[in-house]
């Protein structure tokens, strides 16, 4: 294993003072905090902020002004909030959530912007379409695209008001989708003077985590608004170019930040033992050249490649070989056993069929509309059975009659007040909730025969549950006469009226349908699954997340993007072309995106790492992983 540097606990502590000394609201200076994965610079955001509490908090309460922190998911808002604190002086948003709550007022300032932006986006369109080849998908596809712009720009001849859902998917002509949300935030940034003005008093310093994946655009705009602002407003970045997955970011970032910034250095890892340090070492070298030391209490931790055949029959079985074969290496019975064990897939269908909820992510996935719904698992048809029948059947299953009773009184419109007192006196005010209870246990839900649609519809006929607009025309008309007249529960009030609608649109009714044959029982991994709390995750989607023990599973057949290749990266397929010139000139392309993808993953690990790489080519793989010195001789088990 290359030699890897090892340093106490407090050796990186001065970066945690530099932006303390950045946060005075005397003097905002915007700094940039770029630093390797484990190096704590979340912790480092939220030292910055207790600090800020601290030195500042009373005077910035007192005269209404915050700090914002944005970061890129929810659940690395929540995360923060939780570990800062929730304080009203540092309100804690997504860069989405943030932009719309900024621009959302503007209604007319976005018509304008649209009645702008469209035409042009429509000549490139018309352009491309006289230059392609007709016939072709791509030329399909250019085709919708013209008579959707083509409807909207005739819709936006009449004043309009615009809708906007940060966590879900956009339809519909009122709309705005997440890119043009971004765009609008950067585009009255850079010019209306009012919504500078408001950002400026209102947040004299602005945080952004995760900033190597913030939009592009939008990074220039708060470049620009510090630039102008000095004195007056900072920018804090927080983040790391090495893990830059999405394409929205900005690759030139770390040349664009001005001289006068600070730049607080960190390069000390606290999660990971040496031996997965020294992997993101040389993972990164070719990248920048940053490498970290380790911490002298690090244990030196164990990392290990599986390589088979891409052509494996039968992968799960495989992959639980090699958890055998971990916990016999480490000493340790933990990685034997599923929850001890976080496994990351490309693609969401590969955990899928790895977890046993392949059909119905399948049947919803046919649909690109629902895409992002489906995989944050926030669309109320899906809500309906993770958050409403799936409690319920556990609660009732395990004889809790309290957490059935305390979960009805939450959710159910069958023991809403008015619904109780519908029923006359002389009724068992009970009897409709245990009917249904029965009714739904009787469906034997872990049987495969046992589909959506029959729970649906059990839950339909005893009105236990409000039926999602996007389910409503696969149940019978007319609800049981003792089910309450819809009223919204509190959460369901909350839940995006629009959303609702184009989750139900008739285009959609397709995947929905095909979706309630699959099995029901494939709910609760599903539902573990987009909560994160089952024991797999995507590549992409553990960004700044850690776990004990990490297996990476690299398998170009089984992915259907071609935005990465591990095969490639491993030097066991050939570079087409373009990849050797990406290569050439350093610029962004497929080989360097998957490089960084595997250091995002690598470094998630806190004690061992497996790496489980199905290839065209197993030999060759290997002979790379050694070659590059990824790898040592004992640590590579072919298959
Ligand atoms: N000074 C410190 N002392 C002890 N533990 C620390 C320190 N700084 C960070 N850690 C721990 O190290 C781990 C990584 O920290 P954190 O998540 O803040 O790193 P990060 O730089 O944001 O990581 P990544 O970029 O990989 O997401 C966490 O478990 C955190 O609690």
């Amino acid at each position: 294993m290359a030699d890897i540097e090892t340093a106490p606990a407090d050796f990186d502590d001065g970066a945690d003072a530099q932006i303390r000394d950045c946060l005075n609201p005397a003097n905002p200076q915007s700094f940039f905090l770029y630093a390797g994965a484990g190096s704590g610079k979340t912790r480092s955001l939220k030292n910055a902020l207790d600090a800020f509490r601290e030195d500042h908090g009373t005077a910035f309460r007192r005269s209404g002004k915050k700090i914002a922190v944005i970061t890129y998911t929810n659940a690395a808002a929540n995360e923060i909030a939780e570990r800062v604190g929730e304080d009203p002086v540092f309100p804690i948003s997504t860069i989405h959530s943030f932009c719309w709550k900024h621009i959302g007022t503007y209604h007319s300032d976005i018509q304008a912007w649209l009645l702008a932006t469209l035409p042009v986006d429509l000549a490139e369109l018309h352009e491309k379409q006289a230059r392609g080849r007709a016939g072709t998908k791509a030329a399909l596809d250019r085709e919708r695209a013209i008579a959707s712009i083509t409807r909207r720009l005739e819709w936006l001849r009449t004043p309009r008001r615009f809708t906007y859902n940060p966590n879900g998917d956009n339809f519909g002509q009122d709309s705005l989708s997440h890119s043009e949300v971004l765009k609008i935030t950067a585009a009255f940034i850079e010019n209306k003077p009012s919504m500078q003005a408001v950002l400026v008093n209102k947040y004299p310093f602005l945080l952004i985590d995760e900033s190597q994946d913030t939009n592009k655009g939008l990074l220039e705009a708060f470049f620009a608004l510090a630039a102008s602002n000095k004195g007056m407003f900072a920018v804090g970045l927080f983040g790391d170019m090495m893990q830059r997955i999405f394409l929205d970011g900005h690759p030139e970032l770390e040349r664009l930040v001005p001289e006068d910034w600070a730049r607080p250095v960190k390069r000390l890892n606290h999660r990971s033992p040496q031996r997965v340090i020294a992997l993101g070492n040389v993972l990164r070298a070719p990248i920048d050249h940053q490498s970290q030391v380790a911490r002298e209490d690090s244990d030196v931790g164990l990392v290990r490649l599986f390589v088979a055949s891409s052509s494996t029959p039968d992968k799960p079985a495989f992959e639980r070989q090699v958890q055998e074969r971990m916990a016999e290496f480490c000493g340790d019975p933990d990685w034997r056993d599923q929850a001890g064990v976080k496994a990351l897939t490309l693609e969401h269908h590969m955990a899928a069929s790895r977890y046993g909820f392949l059909e119905m992510f399948q049947a919803l996935d046919r649909d690109s509309r629902l895409s992002t719904g489906l995989r944050t698992g926030e669309m109320a048809g899906l809500r309906l059975f993770t958050e409403r029948v799936a409690p319920l059947v556990a609660a009732a299953q395990a004889n809790n009659a309290f957490a059935v009773m305390a979960h009805l009184r939450a959710t159910s419109p069958l023991l809403k007040r008015s619904a109780i007192a519908e029923r006359s006196i002389a009724d068992d005010p009970l009897q409709p909730i245990r009917a249904g209870v029965d009714a739904l246990l009787g469906l034997d839900t872990e049987s495969p025969d046992a589909t959506f649609l029959t729970v649906l519809q059990c839950v339909a006929e005893h009105g236990l549950f409000e039926i999602p607009a996007a389910l409503q025309p696969f149940v019978a008309d007319e609800p049981k006469a003792d089910a309450a007249a819809p009223e919204p529960t509190s959460e369901d009030a909350e839940s995006n009226e629009e959303e609702a609608v184009a989750e139900a649109s008739p285009e959609s009714l397709e995947a929905w349908r095909a979706f309630l044959e699959t099995p029901y029982h494939q709910t609760v991994p599903f539902a573990e699954y987009v909560s994160d709390r089952g024991p797999f995750g995507t590549h992409q989607g553990v960004k700044g997340l850690e776990f004990d023990r990490v297996l990476v599973i690299l398998d170009d057949s089984d992915a259907r993007g071609f935005l990465f290749s591990y095969d490639k990266l491993f030097e066991a397929k050939p570079l087409s072309g373009t990849d050797r010139k990406h290569l050439a000139d350093g610029t962004e392309g497929g080989i360097t995106r998957t490089r960084r993808l595997l250091y995002v993953t690598c470094t998630r690990a806190q004690k061992s790492l497996a790496l489980v790489a199905y290839s065209e080519d197993p030999d060759t793989l290997v002979a790379s992983a050694l070659r590059n010195g990824w790898f040592e001789v004992h640590e590579i088990e072919r298959f």
